[in-house]
């Protein structure tokens, strides 16, 4: 199946579903001699699996990680690196009455439509289950990231309408909705219990902004560095928008408004996003998505099934009341990967590597 691969110069191909015996990933284009362990990806890992909290889906699923290739001595050795990550958790046959009915909201039908036939246990290939892999690549081009002194933090901006501010980052890991906003929290964790209760599922926006990234990231017409983001971004299941900067609200404002004034000390606001024609200003990149309420809600439904007879369907199982917070890591990583990715092409062309 094409269209499972991502990057130019560090390359992703991930793999596996959800209910297979194990997923992964294979990184090529890493350059050599950087300092790799399981435990610098076990973290990242740690942080997206599913079972943590009640918000989450009951899964329990360990995502430890082995490194198969590409690593000796603790050192990345320029060749593909492979990691693996075994399904612990999976009951195949537990999706049995999901063969011949679509799921609304999922990936069910287009999957149908587009391939004859579909793997009906869980998401298959279209379930977030896949974003392990790409959590644990994320760590990878983190490392690359390191040797420039750049961060990649993401968190949680609003969660089923209760919105948060960007107030606190060292609080984000220190709650399980990587929420920035210690006064924000009790409401989000009281929506999420509500909706839960009511058998639904909520969306919300999850921000991510880059520190440290220096002028010049990004190409100058279609690989933009800010279409790149948003194309990075949008890969992700259930993420319905993205915006750079000031995003839509830009269409409201005045020129006068939305022009970062330039200064010897830097730029005096940032309604640009870090990026300027595509390319990367030295400032702070700041990107927001918007994610849809979780599809496989408990409350019944309308569907068909895949002769086209209308059915009822009530999903059950074991789902994510919100992608939120466990797509915050996927995010970052998404992130991450775009920029190593382009820190690699300009220091290319610099004569770096
Ligand atoms: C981390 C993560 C967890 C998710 N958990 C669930 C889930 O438990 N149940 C579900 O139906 N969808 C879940 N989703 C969303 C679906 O995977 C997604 O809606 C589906 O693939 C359809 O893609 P689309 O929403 O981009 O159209 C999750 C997505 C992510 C990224
Ligand atoms: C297992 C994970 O999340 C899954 C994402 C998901 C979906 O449809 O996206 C549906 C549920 O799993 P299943 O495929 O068993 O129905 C979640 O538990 C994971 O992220 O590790």
């Amino acid at each position: 199946m094409p269209g499972n691969s991502f990057g130019q110069v560090f390359r992703i191909t991930t793999w596996g579903e959800s209910h297979g015996p194990a997923l992964g990933v294979v990184i090529d284009g890493c350059p050599p001699r950087i300092p790799l362990r399981e435990e610098d990806i076990q973290v990242e890992l740690d942080r997206r699996r599913p079972g943590k909290s009640l918000v989450e889906s009951p899964r329990k699923e360990p995502d430890r990680v082995e490194i198969l290739s590409g690593v000796f001595e603790g050192l990345t050795t320029g060749c593909p690196i492979s990691l693996i990550i075994y399904n612990k958790d999976a009951r195949p046959g537990a999706y049995d009455h999901l063969k011949d009915v679509f799921r609304p909201g999922h990936g069910d039908i287009t999957y149908y439509r587009k391939y004859g036939h579909r793997d009906h246990r869980g998401g298959g290939r279209s379930s977030g289950r896949e974003t392990a892999a790409r959590v644990a690549a994320g760590a990878v081009a983190q490392k690359i990231l390191d040797l420039s002194g750049i961060k990649v933090i993401a968190y949680t901006l609003a969660l089923g309408g209760v919105r948060a501010r960007r107030k606190d980052l060292s609080f984000i890991y220190q709650n399980p909705l990587f929420c920035p906003d210690p006064e924000a929290l009790p409401a989000m964790e009281a929506r999420v219990a509500e909706v839960r209760a009511q058998g639904d599922s909520i969306g919300g926006v999850v921000e991510i902004i880059a520190q440290g990234v220096p002028a010049g990231l990004g190409e100058p017409v279609f690989d933009k560095l800010d279409a790149e983001l948003a194309r990075a971004l949008m890969s992700i299941g259930a993420i319905k928008g993205v915006e750079i900067g000031s995003g839509f609200a830009a269409a409201e404002m005045l020129g006068s408004e939305h022009n970062d004034p330039i200064t010897p000390e830097g730029f005096r606001s940032n309604h640009a996003g870090g990026i300027l024609a595509g390319i990367s200003n030295g400032d702070e990149i700041i990107c927001r998505v918007a994610v849809k309420p979780i599809p496989s809600i408990a409350q019944e439904q309308d569907t068909i099934d895949i002769h086209g007879t209308p059915r009822k369907i009530t999903v059950g199982g074991r789902h994510d009341a919100s992608a939120i917070p466990r797509i915050v890591p996927v995010c970052q990583a998404m992130v991450r990967l775009v920029l190593a990715d382009h820190l690699l092409r300009q220091r290319a062309i610099e004569g770096w590597i």
